[in-house]
């Protein structure tokens, strides 16, 4: 088994814990290695989005540590920000400029350089079929194309860790598979993706590996095949081995 603290690892979550008016997130450990693409899945309400909030720095936790590529992100949180693209279900984007001006705008904020931020927003803007609107003002577009601009957006810096929450919610089957391309080119060249998702279909077919989140916890972790043979005999589809897990779990 791997050392589960070097910095091979993209993140580490120890003893994670959060709490509104009650337990959202209560002892949660998550290691996700680099380079792969993990699937984050769970019943709503299970804690997934708080997780993920306080890894990109937007929540501070009650309790546990954060270590992502080797750095302590609740001591460095700019440093951590620096490596990681955080793209909620429901992204800003200013309306006022086009998808061309909003990525000179957020390359600017990284301090990437005018010519090849030129590139990556080029390239990003073919792979998500954005070309034809690259210089129209983003205010008329609709949910699927925000959500596009603002991906394109987050990825424009070339960041070594990318978190999506329900990326795919609300887009269109082109749209959808757009995305799905762009994370899996990232992917290949050596970023780590981690993204939470309801479509199991999604997640058996994109991710290396699965952690299924319940009640604030960690309750099962692998590969499809892995999450099959713990969930037991008459899990067939993941969906039956979802369910099955948050049955165990409840
Ligand atoms: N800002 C907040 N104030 C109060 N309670 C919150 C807040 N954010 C989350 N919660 C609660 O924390 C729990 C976990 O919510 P969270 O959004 O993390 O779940 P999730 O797994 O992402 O769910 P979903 O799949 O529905 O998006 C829920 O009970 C939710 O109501």
């Amino acid at each position: 088994m791997a050392d589960e603290t070097t910095t091979a690892n993209a993140l580490e979550i120890r003893g994670l814990y959060k709490s509104f008016d009650k337990p959202a997130v209560a002892g949660l450990d998550l290691t996700v290695r680099a380079g792969e693409f993990y699937g984050l899945l769970g019943p709503n309400g299970a804690g997934k989005t708080t997780t993920l909030r306080m890894v990109a720095g937007l929540l501070l936790p009650d309790a546990g540590t954060i270590t992502i590529a080797g750095r302590d992100a609740l001591r460095s949180p700019v440093e951590a920000k620096r490596i990681v693209a955080w793209i909620s279900d429901e992204p800003m984007i200013y309306d006022k400029l086009t998808p061309f001006e909003y990525l000179e705008f957020v390359a600017g904020l990284w301090s990437v350089k005018a010519s090849t931020a030129q590139e990556r927003a080029r390239q990003l803007f073919d792979l998500l079929d954005l070309t034809p609107h690259a210089h129209t003002h983003c205010s008329g577009f609709s949910k699927g194309m925000r959500q596009k601009v603002a991906l394109a957006g987050a990825l424009v810096h070339d960041p070594e860790i990318i978190i999506l929450d329900e990326p795919l919610t609300g887009l269109d089957a082109g749209s959808a598979r757009q995305v799905k391309r762009v994370l899996r080119e990232r992917v290949d060249a050596g970023a780590t993706v981690i993204m939470t998702t309801h479509i199991l279909e999604v997640a058996e077919r994109m991710a290396e590996r699965i952690g299924v989140i319940a009640k604030g916890r960690l309750i099962a972790e692998g590969t499809f095949e892995q999450l099959r043979r713990q969930a037991g005999h008459g899990a067939g589809t993941l969906e039956d081995t979802f369910l099955a897990l948050v049955a165990e779990a409840a």
